[in-house]
């Protein structure tokens, strides 16, 4: 069963006095497998927020079905199992980090845990701010609590909105490992980020959202063509002879080759087999386009 099941969804926004409205989802169709930690990208405007509030009950859509953990996300039950960081976050800004997680947490009707609430309220970061009032929170500090927030009750779905907005680089580094523990965990994760360095290292699979439509969808290294092509760097004094029966190709540069595996069984194999002829690996990464790459092609198709 997947985790996020739409076919055929519309959202057309009314407009005052009948005027036609505009159709931010012009039919789409997407499903999230359980367990996957899946981005959503695209430019400004191409009705992401749209598509995730459509997914949440938030937006009723114009057209179509949404099945959100096998049920309809207006189905209170399965509410409770989605952790929501929204885009726009409206915090109580007279209140301090750990009062508030208390009253998100008795709306989702968990047992009062304070002990949990503080566990979370370190996990990202808001340790040192647990004596001050969230109004003099930075934007970062407010994306974490927003976090802290989603977090809560282990969520079997978490739907993040730009969830790294306005954290500094070594924050993402930390919300990144949060997110892939969560996934480590067996939780779905949909991940609508600007940042695309940021969904490519967290993400399996990946939608290009664009006017409203699909573009593209599958697997990263689907998308990214080329993604069977690893380089690799051996070093020095490495059996060429060797390396070329087990599949490496010399890439012109003294100790650089190419493999081609399917997967990562594949490419251990090879790998194994090199080892097994004395090489050292040095360095290894995948030799296919980035998600930048990904998207600025799939916009080209769609230009
Ligand atoms: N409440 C609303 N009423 C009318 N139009 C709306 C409303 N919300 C969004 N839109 C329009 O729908 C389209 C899609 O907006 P949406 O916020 O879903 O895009 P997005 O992909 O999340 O954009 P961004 O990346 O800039 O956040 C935009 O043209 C937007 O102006």
């Amino acid at each position: 069963m997947p985790a996020i099941e739409v076919i055929g969804l519309r959202k057309t926004y009314r407009r005052a006095f009948g005027r036609r409205g505009h159709e931010a989802l012009r039919g789409v169709d997407l499903s999230v497998p359980e367990g996957s930690a899946f981005g959503l990208i695209g430019p400004n405007g191409a009705g992401k927020t749209t598509f995730i509030k459509s997914i949440l009950g938030i937006v009723q859509p114009s057209e179509g079905t949404v099945r959100v953990l096998g049920g309809s996300p207006e189905d209170p039950r399965i509410r409770a199992r989605i952790g929501y960081l929204p885009e726009r976050l409206h915090l109580p800004g007279s209140w301090k980090a750990p009062a508030f997680l208390a009253t998100v947490a008795r709306l989702k009707e968990l047992k009062p845990d304070p002990a949990a609430n503080l566990r979370l309220l370190e996990r990202v970061g808001l340790t040192d701010a647990l004596g001050r009032k969230i109004g003099g929170y930075s934007k970062g500090m407010r994306q974490r609590l927003g976090l802290a927030a989603a977090l809560l009750g282990n969520p079997a779905l978490l739907i993040l909105d730009e969830p790294t907005d306005g954290i500094d680089p070594m924050g993402r580094v930390e919300v990144r490992r949060i997110l892939q523990e969560e996934v480590q965990r067996g939780t779905t994760l949909f991940l609508n980020s600007h940042l695309l360095a940021e969904t490519e290292r967290v993400c399996d699979r990946v939608a290009i959202l664009a006017e409203g439509k699909v573009l593209r969808e599958g697997r990263l290294e689907e998308l990214s063509r080329g993604g069977a092509r690893w380089a690799v760097r051996f070093a020095p004094g490495a059996d060429a002879g060797a390396l070329a029966s087990a599949g490496f190709t010399a890439a012109g540069t003294e100790g650089q080759y190419h493999v081609e595996a399917a997967d990562v069984a594949g490419l251990n194999a090879a790998l194994d087999k090199a080892r097994a002829a004395g090489a050292l690996l040095v360095e290894l990464k995948r030799d296919g386009q980035d998600l930048e790459a990904v998207l600025a092609s799939a916009m080209g198709v769609a230009a």
